[in-house]
Formats: structure tokens, C-alpha cells, sequence
């Protein structure tokens, strides 16, 4: 099977799903965000106060490519997709699959929390913007699931039938 990226903005289930569909695929699960912050040893909010975004943006664009692409799922940064390459390298080697997430759910499920240093719960509008302003990127996917009222459970099943079309039928992904 080809590696699997879940894509989304933050909240909107990739590390949950992830973890799940890796239990029913059989197969393990790796996340960008806590790739990077093994290898680097620091928090990804110590790596963009002490360094910045630019420096964690380039460890998120050179730790994608270390990563192994078949047999595995992999869970990425919220803001993975904003770097070009990293878009054209996931939809060259793997499955993209959207985790998309209306902005007001979002909210709902993500309250202020420091280690996600770009979420801002105060100023919503700011977040609001991001999100609008990457939205086009993340629809560059294989395929889009909108998540926001189901259940994982439904999340999961959605993409396993969908991999299962992708694969000719079979379940062998
Ligand atoms: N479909 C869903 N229904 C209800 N709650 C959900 C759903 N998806 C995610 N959540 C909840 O939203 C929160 C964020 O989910 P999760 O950490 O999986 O998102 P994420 O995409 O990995 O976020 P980040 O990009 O910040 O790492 C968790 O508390 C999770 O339980
Ligand atoms: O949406 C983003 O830009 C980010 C999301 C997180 O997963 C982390 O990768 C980091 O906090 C940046
Ligand atoms: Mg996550």
C-alpha cells in the first residue's frame, strides 16, 4: 500500500484518525509534528519561539521526504501543505486524503491550547484567515472527507471503502 497523508487544519482529526486507521490497516502511524520534534529534541512551540516558522517550515519540508512511503500512515502539520513541494511530494508518493472540518466545529474542538503556537482561540478572525487562505491547498488532495459532524468511527469506514475503490476492489490496499 502507498503511504496515506492525512491533511487538514488543525482540529480537525488527523492525529485520532490516523491512530485508527492504522489499527484497522494494520500498519503503523507516524506524525510529522512529533517526528520533528524527536529528531530536533525541542517542542514545535520552543522550535517557532526560539528559531521561528521558517525553521521549523524547513524541517517539515526535508523530514517529509525522510519519511517512508508504503505501509504507513502518516499524519502531517496542519500547515504541511502551504510549501508547494510538500503538496506535489505527497500527491506523487501516496494517498492525500482531506480531513476537512468546517472552522466553527473547529473551534468547538480546540480550545486555547500553547502547543499549537498558529491556533489563536482569542482572536478568531486570525485563525479564520489562515484557514480561508489555505483551503485551496488542501483541496489539492486524492480525496476530500468532510468530517464535521461524523464520528470517527464513520471517518474510518469512509476512507477504508475509498481506498478499497482506489485499490480495484480488493482489500489489499
Ligand atoms: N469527528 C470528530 N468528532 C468529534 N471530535 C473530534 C472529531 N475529530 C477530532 N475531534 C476532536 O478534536 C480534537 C483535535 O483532534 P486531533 O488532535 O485528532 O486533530 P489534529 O488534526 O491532529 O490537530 P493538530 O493539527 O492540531 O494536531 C480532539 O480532542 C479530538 O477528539
Ligand atoms: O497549522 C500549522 O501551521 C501548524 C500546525 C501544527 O500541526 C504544527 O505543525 C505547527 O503548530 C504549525
Ligand atoms: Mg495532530
Amino acid at each position: 500500500m502507498k503511504a496515506i497523508y492525512l491533511t487538514g487544519f488543525m482540529g480537525a482529526g488527523k492525529t485520532t484518525i490516523g491512530k485508527r486507521l492504522s489499527e484497522a490497516l494494520q500498519v503503523p502511524v507516524i506524525d510529522t509534528d512529533l517526528y520533528i520534534e524527536e529528531k530536533i529534541g525541542k517542542k514545535i512551540a520552543d522550535i517557532f519561539t526560539e528559531d521561528g516558522e521558517q525553521v521549523f517550515r524547513k524541517y517539515e519540508r526535508e523530514y517529509l521526504r525522510l519519511l517512508p512511503n508504503r505501509d504507513v500512515v502518516i499524519t502531517t502539520g496542519g500547515g504541511i501543505v502551504i510549501q508547494e513541494e510538500n503538496r506535489r511530494w505527497m500527491m506523487n508518493n501516496g494517498h492525500v486524503i482531506f480531513l476537512y472540518c468546517d472552522i466553527e466545529t473547529i473551534f468547538d474542538r480546540v480550545k486555547t491550547d500553547p502547543t499549537r503556537p498558529l491556533f489563536d482561540a482569542v482572536h478568531k478572525e486570525n485563525t479564520r484567515r489562515l484557514y480561508n487562505q489555505r483551503m485551496s491547498f488542501y483541496n489539492e488532495a486524492h480525496f476530500i472527507l468532510d468530517t464535521t459532524s461524523k464520528s470517527f468511527d464513520d471517518i474510518v469506514n469512509s476512507i477504508l471503502l475509498w481506498l478499497r475503490s482506489e485499490q480495484g476492489g480488493n482489500n489489499n490496499y
